[in-house]
């Protein structure tokens, strides 16, 4: 979710730049190399003498700052400690899930009972034109917005709004600031530089498609957020002169990659509860006939828990002692590391696949012939790429797929080539295995469906009877926490890991794997260069255009008025822009996008 840009010390994989030299140099060219050095990229994090390439500048830019707010719990008992050493092949079952939500209840009461920092910490400009909310503190940023913590303002007409959220999330998004740039990244991906278009032409269609785009988040967002725990809920969208207002649920711990960052990877245990929520959250997602094609640990946000310290630490043979930070004690039904309730978050690049109404694939039109006509099922599969990506990288703590190439990266994910690499993977079960080869399956009929990966053997391994005493205890443990808050016990962040090279190869060998994905998704649904328009025409569809009024009742978003941002496009029809596509399609390869400052080409 966050943005890799410069100003970030981003590592220029393509052309190998200066930030790139801390990665070791590449001896081998075997299939294995790769993975010896992304291992080393990670170990760099850890390692005490790394060198942080962040600017003190850029430091006060990042996104992993809320922990000076969160809530505060005392430690546990020595006692408390043993009951929960006794681990082993612990998981949660999906009614377990339920218990994590409590906690998270538990959380959200204690900050409105503790009051902290109320008091915006400077003047925002971004809080002249919002309504209803006072914006207290910057808590991250991406590619084209600012997010701010906020809490609403008593007695404002809205305030019905906002009962249940104490604090809130709020995505600013500067018009300006989308005026000169595209920010629907698969369009960019699609198409070739602009045509020539006389500058207020351009100007014009770009501000248009961006806006487009927003109100896409926006209408995703809140189809996806009702009925399902592990999703960031939406609050509110507001519209000023300047800004866009995306207003959602704060998550109070930031981002999965921070931890697994922090903690090298994450155990079977702890990998499995936070996969398992990423599942539920798809499952949610794709019943309602949505995709989200931005699965990465930079997207799924958490609440932070009790970090309880391991009285002996667990080693692996690869772990350097010297480095590895202890995970501390996973408790069943809670979390582990500090982590409890997962959810999923970023929806700017999902896309509306089939009507939940209907059950008619989304941006196809009478015309199209039944062999353009997308199949639902390979488009729900990209995401279940991406969760095998994240499955892999928390285990062992580097991405499946890396080289410093661009090319060769393409390559490696287009054929699926990953290892199971020594001495990383030895003490990770088979079962483990067995359910990342069956996520990066490169044949989407032959890879899990979001139903069978909940079915998986390892995501279900726990025993009843232990794991139901176990939730007990762990709820008798919150309840004793709830009457002793206000000590400090939660991880310490370092924040400035999260923008070494190591971290930042990391992020991008994750968006080049879902760039390179959703490519291929497109290519096979489009054997005739039409499918890339799927996504305009959808739009078109659900926006309003002419078309789209007279299909209303069959392609709105599940839920959702057509005319609730009352946008109106102004753009050509949707053969002229076929052509278009075509014309620009036949003339160029594409391009990647959503990395700053590189220029990456694929040819198609
Ligand atoms: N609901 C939230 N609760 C807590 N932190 C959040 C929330 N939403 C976003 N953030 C923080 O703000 C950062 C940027 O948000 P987000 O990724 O949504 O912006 P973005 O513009 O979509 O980024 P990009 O497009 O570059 O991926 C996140 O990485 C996260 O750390």
């Amino acid at each position: 979710m966050t943005k890799n840009d410069g100003d970030y010390g981003a590592v220029d994989v393509a052309n190998n730049n200066k930030h790139s030299t801390n990665i070791e140099p590449n001896t081998k060219s075997d299939g294995n190399t790769k993975a010896i050095k992304t291992t080393n990229i990670i170990r760099k994090v850890k390692s005490p003498d790394s060198t942080n390439t962040a600017d003190s500048d850029s430091e006060s830019k990042i996104s992993m700052n809320l922990n000076i707010n969160i809530p505060t719990v005392n430690s546990k008992t020595g006692e408390e400690e043993n009951e929960n050493e006794d681990e082993g092949a612990s998981s949660l079952a999906s009614s377990q899930l339920s218990s994590l939500n409590e906690e998270q209840d538990i959380y959200e009461d204690e900050d409105t009972e503790d009051g902290e920092l109320i008091q915006p910490e400077h003047e925002f400009s971004e809080q002249l034109e919002l309504q209803n909310f006072k914006i207290i503190n910057k808590i991250g940023e991406g590619a084209f917005s600012k997010v701010f913590r906020a809490v609403p303002i008593e007695d404002s007409p809205n305030a019905f709004l906002t009962k249940s959220y104490k604090e809130v999330a709020i995505k600013v998004i500067k018009k300006t600031d989308l005026s000169s740039l595209d920010i629907n990244k698969d369009h960019l991906f699609h198409e070739p530089p602009a045509k020539q278009h006389n500058k207020n032409e351009k100007q014009h269609s770009s501000k248009t498609s961006s806006k487009e785009q927003v109100l896409k988040e926006v209408m995703i967002h809140k189809a996806v957020t009702n009925n399902c725990d592990n999703i960031v809920a939406f609050v509110d969208f507001q519209e000023s002169k300047t800004y866009y207002y995306l207003i959602q649920e704060l998550l109070h711990g930031g981002e999965i990659f921070g931890e697994i960052v922090k903690l090298t990877y994450f155990s079977e245990d702890l990998s499995r509860h936070v996969i398992k929520q990423l599942a539920i959250a798809i499952k949610h997602m794709h019943s309602l006939g949505i995709v989200h094609r931005d699965i990465k640990p930079e997207n799924l946000l958490f609440e932070p828990i009790e970090y309880i310290p391991s009285l002996k630490p667990k080693l692996r043979k690869s772990d350097d002692p010297q480095t590895k930070v202890d995970e501390g004690v996973f408790t069943p039904g809670v979390g582990g590391g500090g982590i409890g309730v997962v959810k999923l978050a970023d929806f700017g690049l999902s896309k509306q696949i089939f009507s939940t109404n209907t059950k008619t694939p989304c941006g196809t039109v009478g015309y199209t012939a039944p062999e353009v006509v997308k199949d639902e099922r390979y488009s729900m599969k990209v995401d279940m790429w991406g969760i095998g990506c994240v499955l892999y990288t928390m285990l062992c703590g580097f991405p499946p797929f890396y080289d410093e190439k661009i090319d060769t990266l393409t390559e490696k994910i287009s054929r699926g080539e990953y290892t199971f690499l020594a001495p990383w993977w030895d003490e990770i079960s088979n079962g483990a295995k067995n359910a990342v080869m069956r996520l990066l399956e490169v044949d989407p009929n032959r890879r899990y469906d979001i139903d069978e990966f909940l079915a998986d053997p390892w995501l279900n391994t726990f025993d009843c009877e232990r794991e139901k005493e176990k939730l007990d205890n762990a709820k008798k443990q919150i309840n004793k926490r709830r009457s002793r808050r206000n000590k400090k016990f939660f991880m310490e962040r370092d924040s400035t890991l999260l923008y070494s090279p190591a971290a930042v190869a990391m992020r991008d060998a994750f968006d080049i794997s879902n760039a390179v994905q959703r490519i291929e998704e497109d290519k096979r649904d489009s054997p005739y260069i039409l499918g890339a328009l799927a996504e305009d025409e959808e739009e078109e569809f659900r926006l309003g255009s002419s078309t789209a009024k007279s299909n209303k009742n069959t392609n709105n978003l599940n839920g959702l008025d057509d005319d609730m941002f009352q946008l109106k496009l102004d753009t050509s029809t949707i053969l002229k822009r076929r052509q278009e596509k075509n014309h620009n399609i036949i003339q160029n390869t594409t391009s990647i996008p959503p990395i700053p400052g590189k220029s990456i080409s694929f040819i198609t």
